[in-house]
């Protein structure tokens, strides 16, 4: 389905006239050294700049030069290169051989300062008790800073929120923006982000990632425009407020846009949080006036049959998630502008990735061709490598039970549930809260308010177990949630990736339980094959947690 949808609305015909000087030598760049990953990838395993013969020029500085890090640039030699003056700076003669300068990120970097983020910034960062950036941070603020147009991809709970935050915070934050003192709205209309988010809930997490940093002076610079809440009062909001960042759900930004109350031709930076399930048949026509209107050329001309849409050139489109299918890297491809893979370690040409082939994920040394190794590719490294699987079998009608066990021999805290289906789930919710246990459910039945209520509850630890679909699947960050169960079976691998991702957020501990019965094993087996990691069998006697072949298990 997600493919599908990908395919029917992809913009065609993309300009290259369209793009920058600096952007044709980035890509030269990285053209030739495709060949080094494909080579690399082959004989060594995992692919980083590294890996295939890139050295830092940092390497080969002394200490002091070492501290400048400015220009972040890395080194390759080529056999018989044939380059032309267009390369800009790109290129430098060394005593017959040449060198090709290829811009890469500190893959882990020790402070937000050495990504180039402006003081007031890291200030912010501090103050919220961020001080080092993650290794997706490193790679990507960077390769963002460059125009770059993006794919990131890397585990759940890894921060790929800030990522994309921090670089369009350092290019339209307070101190960008127009006079910021007293209540002076911007003078310019036009919003310098647009950040699509596939869950309302996702959406408002992200606006208040943005509040955090902002702070109470300048929160006004963000405006949420997520469905489900009143319509009238986000397009007062828009024309008072002024906001350079807009966050919402497909359906409410577009049908804002349609109202021509969303100015956003001007648009600088398009993210789209959560792309492959953005790819979704149900958000099909919203992403495509999306796609189709942010960042288009105010004025611009009627449309050639050539070039449906015509954009700025400057627009960065930013897609992110931590599973990357291949319907992804079509859509990208199409979307954006010579993309790049962005992952922890590794900064890659989208166009490496061959058009049967898959993405080539450090660590996975598989040569898939069929369309469940393309789902493999798209899983495998989705997850915290600490996270801890499990499986128990039991009837149908035991599973409730099964999850109050499961709760108590883990003695977890704050646990999230997952089914399929709202009746069931209210059921279960029913029986727990019956059993004692403290139970809340979450589903799209509920009003936006209701949603937001029990969310809050699930996070100050006033709600225990939160039982929930796949709503609660994308991006919902929970940092003290230490198990999630699985009481109805995810439908892929994809979707078992993200639920469990809800656990084990930026290197705490989690745990993972499969609740299935007997007919249902062989899926269980299915998904530890795809996703590449073990998941055992499980029991909980006399209320312990043990695992098969391994004594009472410590949590
Ligand atoms: N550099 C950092 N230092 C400390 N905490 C961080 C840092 N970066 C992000 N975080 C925190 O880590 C948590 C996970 O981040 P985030 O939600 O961005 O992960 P994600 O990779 O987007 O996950 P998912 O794929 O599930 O959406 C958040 O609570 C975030 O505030």
């Amino acid at each position: 389905m997600a493919s599908l949808g990908a395919a029917r609305f992809l913009p065609l015909g993309e300009s290259l006239c369209l793009r920058k000087l600096s952007r044709f030598s980035r890509v030269a760049t990285f053209h030739r050294s495709v060949r080094f990953l494909s080579r690399a990838d082959r004989e060594n395993g995992p692919l980083t700049l590294a890996s295939v013969g890139f050295k830092s020029e940092l390497q080969a500085t002394d200490k002091d030069e070492r501290n400048k890090l400015e220009p972040l640039v890395s080194t390759v030699e080529v056999a018989k290169p044939k380059m032309k003056a267009v390369w800009n700076n790109a290129v430098k003669a060394v005593r017959g051989k040449e060198t090709l300068e290829a811009e890469f990120a500190p893959f882990s970097a020790k402070s937000f300062s050495e990504l180039g983020l402006p003081l007031w910034l890291i200030e912010r960062l501090d103050r919220e008790g961020f001080t080092v950036p993650t290794d997706v941070q490193s790679s990507a603020i960077p390769t963002i800073f460059k125009d770059h147009d993006v794919v990131i991809q890397s585990y759940t709970g890894s921060g790929k929120t800030l990522a994309y935050l921090l670089p369009i915070l350092s290019e339209v934050g307070p101190l960008k923006k127009e006079p910021s003192n007293g209540d002076k709205p911007r003078k310019n209309i036009d919003i310098k982000a647009v950040i699509v988010a596939p869950s309302r809930e996702l959406g408002m997490q992200i606006v208040r990632e943005v509040e955090k940093l902002l702070g109470p002076e300048d929160k006004k610079l963000v405006q949420q425009l997520v469905g489900g809440a009143n319509r009238s009062r986000q397009e007062e909001a828009l024309k008072k407020n002024k906001p350079a960042i807009v966050v919402g759900t497909p359906g409410r930004i577009a049908e804002i846009s349609v109202t021509g109350k969303l100015h956003t031709h001007g648009c600088r930076y398009l993210v789209l949080d959560e792309v492959d399930e953005l790819l979704s048949f149900n958000f099909r026509e919203d992403m495509h006036r999306i796609l189709e209107h942010v960042g288009r050329k105010s004025g611009a001309g009627p449309r050639s049959s050539k070039s449906p849409i015509t954009r700025r050139p400057e627009r960065q489109t930013i897609m992110v998630s931590a599973t990357v299918p291949f319907s992804v890297i079509r859509a990208a491809q199409s979307w954006g502008q010579d993309p790049l893979l962005v992952q922890a370690k590794s900064v890659l040409p989208l166009e490496s990735v061959p058009p049967s082939g898959h993405v080539n994920l450090p660590g996975s040394s598989s040569s898939p061709s069929s369309t469940s190794n393309l789902q493999t590719q798209a899983t495998i490294k989705s997850l915290p490598p600490a996270l801890k699987h499990y499986y128990y079998v039991t009837r149908l009608q035991h599973k409730v039970d099964t999850l109050r066990r499961c709760v108590h021999a883990l003695d977890a805290k704050s646990v999230i549930a997952f089914m399929n289906h709202t009746k069931q789930l209210k059921d279960a919710v029913f029986k727990l809260e019956a059993r004692g246990i403290n139970a809340a459910e979450l589903h799209g039945d509920l009003g936006k308010l209701a949603r937001s209520t029990i969310l809050k509850k699930f996070k100050k630890g006033e709600v225990r177990v939160l039982v929930t679909n796949e709503l609660s699947a994308r991006g919902l960050d929970v940092s003290e949630c230490d198990l999630v169960v699985n009481l109805d079976l995810p439908t892929d691998s994809i979707h078992y990736a993200h639920r469990a991702g809800r656990t084990g957020r930026l290197g705490r501990k989690g745990t993972v339980v499969t609740i299935c019965e007997e007919s249902e094993v062989f899926v269980v087996k299915k998904l530890q094959k795809q996703l590449g990691l073990p998941i055992q069998s499980c029991d909980f006697a006399e209320g312990k947690f043990v695992v098969e072949g391994e004594k009472t298990l410590d949590v």
